[in-house]
């Protein structure tokens, strides 16, 4: 299970481990880390240029610290400060291993992004004066401006030390003049911690922020490492061990050692129904391959039978394909309804009647989303995308795709029942406030008919007998998966990425 933890909680675990250590050693550990991510990003060290950004805090700190290593084993590294303070021992220790120093910044510190930053600078300044205010190199900003740029321009790698769990989002004028110059000469970035700019403990980036290549993060993950938009921000993220010892995460992400103990595999005295009966109210005459595509899906997963009930026509549709599927309605042990629907042609009085049996967990998609009765208390488990959740919420969806955490979060809470939030990253939110993440979404899995089949084996998973939580993290873990392993051959469609669920699931659990 990959955790990822708040900033407090990280405080305060550094705080207890810190106790226990001599002081500086778990910057020490950490970078040490980064040097050797930076030295395996790079392929080699020796005369590469490194340019490294530096804020005012410990993330700075991290950076100067892994750029003397860098420097001591070849490497042409050159710090930009972006504020009046920097990391005091870690300036000292890069400029002893022949690391240059550059104050950087086109943007004058009087013309902050946001009132409380400039506050921010003008006390670091009160409290500390500008760093090497006595070396006129490190004093005389502007006139540097020029040589910032060249030595980004040249540069093969960036470091982004600009500001870690300390940081607000949002970049400083300065800061900010200098990430677009990284980005305008297309230089990559490797985050120290996390991206500087985004907000960490919600994923959201409303502000500027770096966008990395590599993301170097110590202890345990952080929430923007696994929430988009900002875990888009991170690229790979590589973990480096500091010695912390976390607490239980809320935000956490399933492993493949995760999926393999939650499947339900059947076992010796399984016969069809106690590996469970999945109900199908799906697809609809306007969209009958709906039914098709998600019949697919439930089949290729744990069911022992798939009973299909809707139109008669859209039921043939889907025993031409699957003759093993039984139509008309009957004991069930979960359903899933509403892939390929709209709000209209849901069949209002028979999805009420479903979503009335309070001992059925019941899967709602697409149109049925609309038509779920606020106040239906039980085991249901939403499957919108940002679009239809901002039908069912009327926020728009921009807002939605902005803070995907929070409104899966305040939905699950508010209604009482598990929300998978679909897109790059999926969002799977419990009543109680614990979130499963999937981010190894494939980009092919954007296709028509692709949430049909998550709805099938989310249902198939359902009736199989796992909770709705888990049951819709595994089923978004393996459309994933299926997807990934479907797109390998090319594009995709829905139907090619059902198929590839089986195989998908063997490699899984072999
Ligand atoms: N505390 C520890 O034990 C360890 C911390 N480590 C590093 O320390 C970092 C945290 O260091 P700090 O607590 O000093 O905080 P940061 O270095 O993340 O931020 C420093 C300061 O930047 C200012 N700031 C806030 N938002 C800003 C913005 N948007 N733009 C510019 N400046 C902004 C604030 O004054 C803030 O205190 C971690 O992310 C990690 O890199 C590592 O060395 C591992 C050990
Ligand atoms: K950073």
């Amino acid at each position: 299970m990959r955790q990822a933890h708040t900033v407090e909680q990280v405080r305060a675990a550094e705080a207890a481990l810190m106790a226990r250590l001599p002081e500086g050693t778990l910057m020490q550990r950490a970078a040490a880390g980064l040097a050797v991510a930076v030295s395996n990003f790079l392929g080699s060290t020796y005369g590469a240029r490194v340019v490294l950004l530096i804020g005012s805090g410990d993330n700075g700190g991290d950076a100067l610290y892994a750029g003397a290593r860098l420097a001591r084993r070849g490497a042409q590294v050159t710090a930009v400060l972006l504020s009046p303070k920097a990391h005091q021992p870690g300036l000292a220790a890069l400029e002893s291993a022949g690391g240059r120093v550059l104050t950087g910044g086109q943007a004058h510190p009087e013309e902050p992004a946001h009132a409380d930053q400039a506050a921010d600078a003008d006390q670091e300044a009160d409290a500390d004066g500008p760093a090497h205010a006595d070396e006129p190199a490190h004093a005389n900003g502007s006139a540097q401006v020029g040589e910032v740029e060249r030595v980004v321009a040249g540069a093969d790698v960036v470091v982004d030390g600009i500001v870690g769990i300390g940081g607000r989002p949002g970049l400083r004028p300065e800061a900010l003049a200098v990430v677009r110059l990284v980005e305008r000469y297309g230089v990559p970035v490797v985050a120290v911690d996390t991206p500087s700019g985004v907000d960490v403990d919600t994923g959201e980036t409303p502000e500027p922020h770096v966008r990395a290549a590599l993301t170097v993060t110590f202890g345990t993950h952080k929430v923007c490492h696994l929430v988009d938009p900002a875990a888009s921000a991170c690229g790979p993220v590589h973990l480096v061990d500091i010695g912390l010892e976390v607490p239980p995460a809320e935000v956490r992400s399933l492993q493949a050692a995760d999926v393999r103990a939650l499947y339900p595999v059947p076992h010796g005295e399984s016969d069809k129904y106690s590996r469970g009966v999945l109900g199908l109210m799906v697809g609809s005459t306007q969209y009958p391959g709906a039914a098709v595509i998600a019949t697919s899906g439930a089949l290729a997963g744990p069911v022992g039978m798939v009973r299909y009930v809707g139109p008669d026509p859209v039921a043939h549709a889907v025993l031409a394909v699957h003759p093993e599927v039984v139509v008309g309605e009957g004991r069930v042990q979960a359903w899933a309804v509403g892939s390929g629907t709209s709000t209209g042609s849901v069949d209002l009085e028979r999805f009420h009647r479903i979503t009335q049996q309070q001992d059925v967990p019941v899967i709602v998609d697409a149109g049925a989303i609309a038509a779920l009765d606020h106040d239906r208390a039980g085991r249901v488990v939403i499957t919108p995308h940002a679009g239809e959740l901002s039908q069912l919420i009327g926020v728009p969806r921009d807002v939605i795709e902005q803070r995907r955490l929070h409104y899966a979060r305040q939905v699950a809470e508010d209604r009482q029942l598990v929300v998978l939030l679909k897109g790059a990253t999926t969002i799977v939110a419990a009543p109680d406030g614990s979130v499963l993440v999937n981010p190894i979404a494939s980009p092919w899995l954007a296709t028509a008919g692709s949430g049909d089949v998550l709805a099938g084996i989310c249902g198939s998973l359902l009736a199989g007998g796992l909770p709705e939580f888990e049951a819709a993290a595994v089923a978004a873990y393996l459309h994933a998966a299926a997807g990934t392993l479907a797109a390998s051959a090319g594009p995709v469609t829905a139907m090619s990425v059902a198929h590839a669920l089986p195989e998908a699931t063997r490699l899984l659990l072999a």
